[in-house]
This record gives C-alpha cells, structure tokens and sequence, in this order.
C-alpha cells in the first residue's frame, strides 16, 4: 500500500480562490483593499522565500503588500515604533513580525509581538488571539496550524474521535494545533524533548503532525498504518534540499494520507495567511 499524497497546492488553491472572492466583495461592496504589511529584520534566506511567496500570492489576489526591510541593528524601540505606525495605518490590516528576529532583539520577541493591534494580528501570537483559540470564541488563528485542519477536512480525513499526536509544542505549531484538534472532538496528545516512549505514542495516532524541526524525524515505525501523517517541518539540509520531519520515503508506504515537502504545508500556509488578512479587513469594517 502506499499513502495518498496530500498536494501542498490542490488546497492552498481552494484557500486563495476563496480569499479572492471575499477579497473582491470587500473592494467591489465596501471600496476596501485588503492590506498586509510584513516586517523583516535583517536578512535571512529562508525568511525571504516565505516572503516572495506571500508577495506573489497577495498580487494574484489584488491584496495591497508591503514589505517593510529593516536593518540587522535595529532596535527593539526602532521595531516597536514601525510597529505602531502600522497600527494606526488604516490602509493595513494585517501585520506580520517575520521570526526568527535577529539575536539582539530575539530576547524582547513577546514584548514586539504584543505590541502588534490584535484585530491586525494576522499570525494569530497575540495573546488575546491566542486566549479566544483556546476559549473558543472566534479570532485570527495562526497560518500554519488553521490550513493543517482546513486541509485534512478538505481531504475527507475524519478527526471527531480520532486519536491525534502532535510531536512538538511551539507556540507557532504545536499549541494551536492542540487546540484546533481538539475543538474538532479529536483525542489529542502532545510529545516532546521530554516525552518517554514517543514512537509507540505516535503509533497510536490516527492523525499525526510533526513539528519538531528535526530531519526526517518520524520514520515508517512510528507510523500506525492508514494514518494521515502531516509534515510541518522545513528542514534544509544543503543549499537546495529541503526535507521535511518526516522520512517521507519510507512513511509513504506506512501512512493512509501524507503530506510532502516541499510542495505540502508551506503552501497552505501562505494561503491561510491570505484568508487572514480577508478576515481581518472584515473584521475591521465591522468594528469602525
Ligand atoms: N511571523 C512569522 N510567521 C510565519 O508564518 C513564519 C515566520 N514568521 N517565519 C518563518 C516561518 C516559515 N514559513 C514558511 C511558510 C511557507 C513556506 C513555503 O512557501 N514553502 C514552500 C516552498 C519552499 C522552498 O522552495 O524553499 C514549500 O514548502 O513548498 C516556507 C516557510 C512561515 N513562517
């Protein structure tokens, strides 16, 4: 047997097309262009391929994009102030802090994140996005984790009841997708550094998502068979091989569905990133 593959691009086509379409009532009903501006400090290649590809995705869409480069040095009170301005900008409704931050800044991550407007939030690390996920009233919830779910109820992938396994617990992946599983009435378990006997916990999952940032971490028998196996990690092994955390050569004839990567996660979460700013324009014409 060998696992149906999950395409990255089939889903994050059907996120876009709906984002579009509510991008174009809001222009065409409200003379509203959705904005999103993204702040990058220093450079990073990996950030800067995120970044193009979100910048290609808001063209496609008619969503007005600003890229905002910000030198290596700046500091935190330099980031806090564009953040601000941005805040009050009303032609942007989404703002976006790229991580990692550069060393001298990485320390004061939550201070910079939580300056950001939560109603502009549109990576959903706000602490009050994070409170309404896990409450469960409605807000912007983060990119990668929201098109994991989107995707595996798209693929017809049953979560009530089922048993899901997160490997990893960022504030990024890990945690949201918990919350996000659980909501869905899936049995949810966290693994992580510190989790004693992790493959055969992975073995119970019906749904397992990998978020370690370890290459090809999950291997074939640490999967139960049929399982839907979601990769979210983005591991670059030489300059143009990327791999995800799971061996997806050899899962591949284990699982029921997977997810490759490239071509996989990524791609979803640049498209939720375009339903985030749709929904946070909405949500803004609303309040004023
Ligand atoms: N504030 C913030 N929010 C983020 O959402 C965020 C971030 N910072 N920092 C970095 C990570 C990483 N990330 C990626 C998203 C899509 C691809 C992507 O499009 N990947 C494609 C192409 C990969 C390639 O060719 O290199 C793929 O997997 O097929 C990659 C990386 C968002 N992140």
């Amino acid at each position: 047997m060998s696992a149906r593959i999950l395409e990255g691009s089939v889903f994050a086509r059907q996120f876009r097309d709906d984002a579009g379409r509510r991008a174009g009532v809001l222009r065409e009903t409200y003379g509203i262009t959705p904005g999103l501006a993204v702040i990058i400090v220093g450079s990073n290649p990996a950030s800067e391929v995120y970044v193009r590809n979100k910048h290609k995705a808001c063209e496609e869409l008619g969503i007005y994009s600003e890229v905002i480069a910000m030198p290596e040095e700046t500091t935190k009170e330099q980031l806090l102030a564009r953040i601000d301005e941005l805040n009050l900008n009303p032609r942007i409704h989404g703002i976006l802090v790229q991580l990692p931050l550069p060393d001298q800044i990485a320390a004061h991550e939550a201070e910079i994140l939580n300056r950001i407007d939560p109603a502009k939030d549109v990576d959903g690390f706000h602490p009050v996005n994070v409170g309404r996920l896990v409450t469960g009233e409605p807000g912007l919830v983060p990119c990668t984790p929201a098109g994991c779910i989107r995707m595996l109820e798209l693929a017809g992938v049953p979560l009530d009841g089922q048993r899901a396994v997160v490997i990893g617990r960022s504030n990024i992946v890990g945690k949201p997708m918990l919350h996000l599983l659980l909501a869905k009435n899936a049995t949810v378990t966290i693994c992580h550094s510190h989790t004693r006997n992790l493959a055969s916990i992975a073995r119970e999952a019906d749904i397992l998502v990998a978020a370690v940032g370890r290459p090809r971490f999950v291997t074939a028998d640490m999967v139960k068979p049929g399982a839907a196996v979601v990769d979210v990690g983005i591991n670059r092994i030489a300059p143009k091989k990327l791999v995800g955390d799971v061996d997806f050569e050899s899962v591949r004839e284990v699982a029921g569905a997977i997810t490759p990567v490239p071509g996989g996660v990524g791609l979803l979460t640049v498209a939720m990133l375009m339903q985030n700013v749709v929904q946070a324009a909405e949500m803004q014409r609303k309040k004023a």
